[in-house]
Formats: C-alpha cells, structure tokens, sequence
C-alpha cells in the first residue's frame, strides 16, 4: 500500500540518547520539547523490553503534551502497541509495506537511505512518508555509519516527501545541510551533549524560520 500524505516533519528532529536512566531520559527530552524540537525519535541501543517500551510509553504521553509526534526506531511491534505517531526503518529492520499493514495509514513511517537515492525512490513508492540521508558528517554516536553526499537532498525533494539529513549535525554545520536541501536535521550529539539543551534546540530550529 502506499501513501506518502503529507506529513510535518520539518525543524529540529531530536534523537533520543542511549540513556538507561528512564527519569533522566524524560528530563532530558522535555528541554528538547520545550526548545522546539519538532519531531522526537525514540531509539536506544542499551535498553530493550520492558524498559523499552516504559520509556516509549512515557515519553508518548510527553509528547502528546508537546503536539509533537514521537517516532519509534526499529520497532514496528512496540510503535503499533503503544499507539505512537510512526516508525522509522532502516535497511535491516523489516520493510515498508509491512510495517504499512501493521500501523495503518495515519502513521508516520521513515526510511534510512543512506547515500542511495534508490533507496528513496523505492522507499517514497511504497509509501515512506520522509526518506532520511546520512551521515553527513563524522558522527561520534555511529562512526562506522556511511557517508553520504548532499547533492542528494535536491534529488530527492523531487520524490515529494520531506529529506532529512542526520549524522554529526552541529550548530556549526546545520545552516550548511539545510541550505543543501534537508527539511530536517536529526540531532543526537549536538542536542544532548549541550550545556543548554532548550537553547541548543531552539538555536537548531531557528534556521528553519
Ligand atoms: C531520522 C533517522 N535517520 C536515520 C536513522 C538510522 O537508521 P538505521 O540505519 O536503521 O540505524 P539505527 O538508528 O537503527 O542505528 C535513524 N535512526 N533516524
Ligand atoms: C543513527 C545514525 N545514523 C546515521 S548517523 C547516526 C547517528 C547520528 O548521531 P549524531 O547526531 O550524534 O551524529
Ligand atoms: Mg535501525
């Protein structure tokens, strides 16, 4: 089935941290709502489970609290059981059409495309609502992700869905990805490595006014 309506996904898109500490992790995200972050994902490599789907679930409510729609990483199951606003997938994490049957048409769902327009292309025709491209940059939180080419967002605008753009975003670096074309910057370093994460957020979302 394919969709593709459109979607907000524009600003600041915040990445969760890989935080075991579940109140830390809320307090942490709450600045970053609260700085205007404008789409968060919820992905954490260290915890799995129950402590996953605690930590979804909590930051789903805070989220609903924002308006702002909270993406699960990997995970179509726990997205479609809590009821969040959408999935995003990478290569290896089961595929579109599928995770499509399972969340319905109202769900947003997001594809890593790496450095492949191909992968957009195919991803947009069966029904991504936003294809993601990435690294950009070294990125220190996944230093062996590949990298990719900007020339690519321009390419991929013309798909019709939004471009996001992730891996070692800055503060110095941003106004160079969104002006290659991004409706979006993924940030995780840059935002929760901030002295002042509601500022940094806001700084982030800033170049997109
Ligand atoms: C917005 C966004 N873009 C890319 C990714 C990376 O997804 P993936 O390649 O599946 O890698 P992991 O995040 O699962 O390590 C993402 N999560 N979000
Ligand atoms: C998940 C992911 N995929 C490509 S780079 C990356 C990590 C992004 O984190 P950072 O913003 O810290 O570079
Ligand atoms: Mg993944």
């Amino acid at each position: 089935m394919t969709k593709n309506s459109p979607v907000a996904i524009r600003g600041l898109y915040a990445i969760t941290p890989d935080e075991t500490d579940t109140a830390r992790l809320l307090d942490l995200c709450k600045m970053a709502l609260a700085g205007g972050a404008t789409v968060l994902q919820y992905r954490n490599k260290r915890v799995s489970g129950e402590q996953a789907r605690e930590q979804a679930q909590a930051l789903l409510a805070m989220c609903r609290a924002y308006r702002v729609p909270l993406i699960i990483n990997d995970d179509v199951e726990l997205a479609a059981k809590l009821d969040a606003d959408g999935v995003h997938l990478g290569i290896d994490d089961g595929d579109i059409t599928a995770a499509r049957s399972t969340l319905g048409a109202s769900k947003i769902i997001g594809a890593s495309c790496y450095n492949n327009l191909g992968l957009a292309q195919q991803a947009a025709r069966l029904g991504a609502d936003y294809v993601a491209f990435g690294a950009c940059f070294p990125s220190s939180t996944k230093p062996h992700a590949p990298r990719a080419d900007m020339t690519l967002f321009q390419q991929a605008r013309e798909l019709g869905v939004p471009v996001v753009a992730i891996g070692g975003i800055t503060l110095d670096n941003a106004a160079s990805v969104v002006s290659a074309g991004a409706d979006a910057i993924a940030v995780i370093g840059a935002l929760w490595n901030a002295a002042d994460i509601k500022a940094q957020a806001n700084q982030f979302n800033q170049l997109f006014s």
